[in-house]
């Protein structure tokens, strides 16, 4: 039987990561101290490894594929097939960012007057050339982390910093001065995976699957009767990812109604529906939306 090797990021974007599998339809058992856990499929061999390494065992074909930063990936300039960007973080389903940012009190406003100054951060190729685009010399340091923390103690006059809240710069009373890049989380894989077929139609269908499974987030399915009567206008309300299925039921003058709507507006929509004669609404959760 065939194997594809498949690395799954370290960190903080474990869990997540985790439990996107979880929803796509693999189940990921972690063992304590072990960076080979468990997978309920035979074809999948799955390791443990931290995203900062990911494209560069991918790119010497030491993994099949994976599932790192889009950060990480250029910082290690490394040769890849991009297979799919899958929009999640560690708390939200949004990009990062990665952000220049200076002690709230400093005289620093520019990219510019960082000229001649210290940058400490872990992104060092990316933000070496960033700078080198734009003239500016700086010096800049690796940090091994807690990196917010040195333009306060003086340690650096600027850092170049991911974030996705904001709540540990604005914890630090840091001013952002500048957005680097955004990032975001994607499925890459090895140029000769992907030219395997056997392969490739895995990483395919795992895409679909994550992406299914990402879709899904956040959305809900909701089902509801209505009356002959009622259901011209009770559709006009009914935002809907395609036209709702509308079906009769069994001798009778009503109808079925079906959606699929995000969940943020449910709780306004509802009452809506009520209003417009909807009658045995329920709202169901999602696994997939492919
Ligand atoms: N809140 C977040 N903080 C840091 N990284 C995040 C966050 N959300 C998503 N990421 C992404 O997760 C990936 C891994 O992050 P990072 O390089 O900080 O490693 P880590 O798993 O957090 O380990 P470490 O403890 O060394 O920071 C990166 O691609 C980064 O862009
Ligand atoms: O904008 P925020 O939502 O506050 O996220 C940003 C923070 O998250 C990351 O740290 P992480 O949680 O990875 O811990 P670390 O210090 O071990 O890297 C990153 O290094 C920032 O410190
Ligand atoms: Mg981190």
């Amino acid at each position: 039987m065939q194997v594809l090797k498949l690395g799954l990021p370290k960190g903080s974007l474990e869990k997540a990561t985790i439990e996107l599998f979880e929803k796509a339809g693999w189940l990921i058992k972690p063992a304590a101290r072990n960076y080979f856990p468990k997978i309920d499929d035979p074809e999948l061999d799955c390791s443990i490894c931290r995203p900062q390494e990911m494209s560069r065992y991918i790119e010497g074909g030491m993994l099949d594929a994976g599932i790192t930063g889009k950060d990480w990936t250029e910082e290690n300039e490394s040769e890849a097939v991009i297979v799919a960007d899958l929009i999640y973080s560690k708390v939200s389903n949004k990009p990062t960012r990665w952000v220049i940012a200076v002690a709230g009190d400093s005289e620093i406003r520019s990219i510019e007057d960082l000229q001649g100054k210290r940058v400490a951060t872990e992104l060092v190729n990316v933000t070496r050339r960033f700078f080198a685009s734009r003239n500016i010399a700086v010096d800049i340091e690796f940090s091994w982390g807690a990196t917010e923390a040195k333009v306060v103690s003086g340690l650096a006059d600027a850092i170049v910093e991911v974030t996705e809240t904001e709540s540990t710069i604005r914890a630090h009373g840091l001013r952002i001065i500048h957005e680097l890049m955004e990032s975001n989380t994607q499925l890459i894989a090895n140029k000769d995976a992907w030219n395997d077929p056997w392969k490739r139609q895995k990483i395919e269908n795992i895409s679909l699957l994550l992406q299914g499974a990402l879709r899904a987030d956040r959305i809900v399915g909701l089902k509801m009767n209505v009356e002959n009567t009622n259901l011209d206008q009770l559709v006009s309300i009914l935002p809907s990812l395609n036209a709702p299925t509308i079906a009769p039921l069994y001798q009778s003058t009503w109808f079925s109604v079906e959606t699929v709507v995000s969940e943020d507006i449910v709780r306004d929509l509802i009452p809506r529906l009520i209003a417009r004669g909807a009658e045995g609404i329920i709202e169901y959760p999602l696994n997939k939306v492919i």
